[in-house]
């Protein structure tokens, strides 16, 4: 056993969790009219409901006690320090900084990063304001009405679900347009509504050789340069985001359209950076820095704030609670509303590759569950397709729910329809429904029932949820949820022991990629592999 499992706190969560395990929710909220006033937070007007999870009074300092007992703050204070905690790739992990408006040095390996990062955001300040102004055009003299985002995994997700969510602060007509799939219809699509002469492309890639990414790029480019009949036009309808400034200049792209990041800032904690800069070409950079201070004073917040009171930490224990104690193996985030549609995927990629781990820090395989499998999907569209399974299934779903207080729009009746069903399935879920509320009900209505339809009607409830609510998904809201989040996944980590800032698990089928993909130039048959992969290469060539 490691030292995490084999601690007397983890001892004690496990016998806790056996004492708990029948106590029901609906019975906690009875017996305690404070339970939501005991069990919620405030962090600037963003208020965490905590009340509707299986914790007792004693439940709570217990998993704080596991935090404490795992160094938690020693490795909060490592991580804003610049400690190269990412061991494996020997790594600073430091996309607080990137939010961080103070202009005192901040040294990391002899350089004065935080004059790095204002200088790019100076950069991309006068960058997106010329384009927005019409100063910047394309080579026939004409302004930009289309900006396309071509970038994956963490280049593509954190960008494209922070400019949709915050689609009511766009600034002017500039269309925004994200390509990511290396399957050709994406870009083709994309392409065949644009306009070249009207059309920047961002070309959004930490290493500059992401094969998707480069693959897109180059069609790109072909396609504007066909169409315009001029190979100059590059630098007028091109810019990069990289860290790798040889590869950009050797794709073609002007030094001067080069936007700079850094090692120390993770693909998937990337939109801070210059990564980001489909954002401001969306909707203002003033607007930008206004996501950037959100996310700092969530920053501050959390390493200050007392765990007990403390929203990324709780949602982390919470977390631990259920995907170590009660063997519950996916979390679901359910947005209701349109705007936050993305924020599932988004954070599926910031979960799953974050700790999506099966060995510690130190490289020894773990004896406990890491990351849970991230799921989810704008609300109410859920409701109508997997709630069958979160409210009756045999699986526990612990669930996140968030909502904004206000809309900007004001068709009638959708408002309220919206937060009422936001309400009616937190509450459903807490307090299920028993066979002598289905039988009252049944006999109430005159109607014939036997057992069988009692049981197929019993909701069991009990299923956990957080409930995140807020004012408006203003930049700066956003900025601070999406950083309460990064810190969930860090605490988790944190009590895992795992090495949550590199993803060595997306390389072996990128590389065997590689190695098929000069097969699939000929129609030879293969043998040299397994049998499925022959079969399903030689099929292929059979049908293509
Ligand atoms: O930005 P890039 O270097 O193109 O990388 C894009 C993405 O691909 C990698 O395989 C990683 O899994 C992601 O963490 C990363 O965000």
């Amino acid at each position: 056993m490691s030292s995490l499992t084999d601690s007397a706190t983890w001892q004690e969560l496990r016998e806790h969790h056996r004492e708990i395990a029948e106590l029901h929710m609906r019975d906690m909220f009875a017996q305690d009219s404070k339970r939501f006033d005991k069990l919620s937070l405030k962090f600037q007007d963003i208020l965490f409901d905590f009340s509707k999870n299986r914790i007792t009074e004693k439940t709570l300092p217990l998993l704080l006690k596991l935090a404490e007992e795992s160094d938690l703050a020693d490795k909060i204070a490592a991580l804003f320090s610049g400690e190269k905690i990412n061991r494996t790739e020997n790594r600073s992990v430091l996309h607080t900084a990137l939010r961080n408006p103070g202009r005192q040095p901040f040294m990391l390996d002899g350089r004065d990063i935080h004059a790095d990062i204002h200088s790019v955001l100076n950069k991309m300040r006068v960058f997106s304001d010329a384009v927005h102004s019409g100063e910047w055009r394309g080579y026939t003299g004409k302004v930009i009405t289309d900006v396309v985002n071509i970038g994956i995994g963490g280049s593509d997700l954190g960008p494209k679900m922070v400019v949709r969510a915050l689609q009511p602060y766009a600034k002017g007509t500039i269309q925004s347009h994200f390509v990511s799939n290396v399957a050709q219809a994406e870009l083709i699509n994309t392409l065949n509504k644009l306009n070249p002469e009207t059309t920047l492309f961002l070309i959004a890639s930490k290493t500059f050789t992401t094969l998707e990414t480069m693959t897109n790029a180059f069609s790109a480019r072909a396609w504007l340069v066909d169409s315009l009949k001029a190979p100059g036009a590059v630098d007028k309808h091109f810019v990069a985001v990289s860290t790798n400034r040889d590869k950009v200049v050797e794709f073609g792209i002007d030094p001067d359209n080069i936007f700079e990041f850094w090692d120390w800032v993770g693909g998937r904690y990337s939109l801070w950076s210059a990564i980001g800069l489909s954002i401001p070409l969306n909707i203002g950079m003033d607007n930008f820095e206004q996501l950037l201070n959100g996310a700092h004073e969530a920053d501050e917040y959390f390493k200050n704030a007392p765990f007990e009171q403390n929203i990324p930490v709780i949602m982390a224990l919470l977390g631990i609670w259920y995907n170590n104690f009660f063997n519950a193996e996916t979390h679901a985030i359910l947005p209701y509303g349109y705007y936050l549609r993305y924020f599932p995927a988004f954070m599926q990629q910031m979960d799953m590759e974050s700790n999506g781990k099966n060995i510690d820090i130190d490289g020894n395989p773990v004896d406990y569950q890491t990351g849970p499998i991230v799921w989810g999907q704008a609300g109410t569209n859920g409701q109508h397709a997997y709630y069958q399974l979160i409210h009756q299934g045999t699986k526990l779903v612990p669930c996140d729910f968030l909502i904004p207080g206000t809309s900007c729009h004001f068709l009638p009746d959708h408002r309220n329809i919206l937060v009422s069903n936001f309400l009616g399935q937190t509450q459903a879920l807490m307090q299920g429904k028993t066979a002598d509320q289905v039988r009252k009900e049944l006999e109430q209505a005159g109607s014939e029932y036997d057992e069988a339809l009692i049981n197929a009607k019993v909701f069991p409830g009990n299923i956990p949820t957080n409930s995140f609510l807020f004012k408006v998904l203003s930049p700066k809201t956003l900025g601070s949820l999406i950083a309460l989040y990064e810190h969930k996944v860090f605490v988790q980590g944190a009590i895992w022991n795992i090495n949550s800032f590199d993803q060595m698990g997306v390389e072996l089928g990128k590389k065997l990629s590689g190695a098929i993909f000069p097969e699939l130039q000929n129609d030879q048959p293969v043998h040299s592999y397994d049998s499925s992969t022959n079969g399903l290469i030689n099929y292929l060539k059979e049908i293509r």
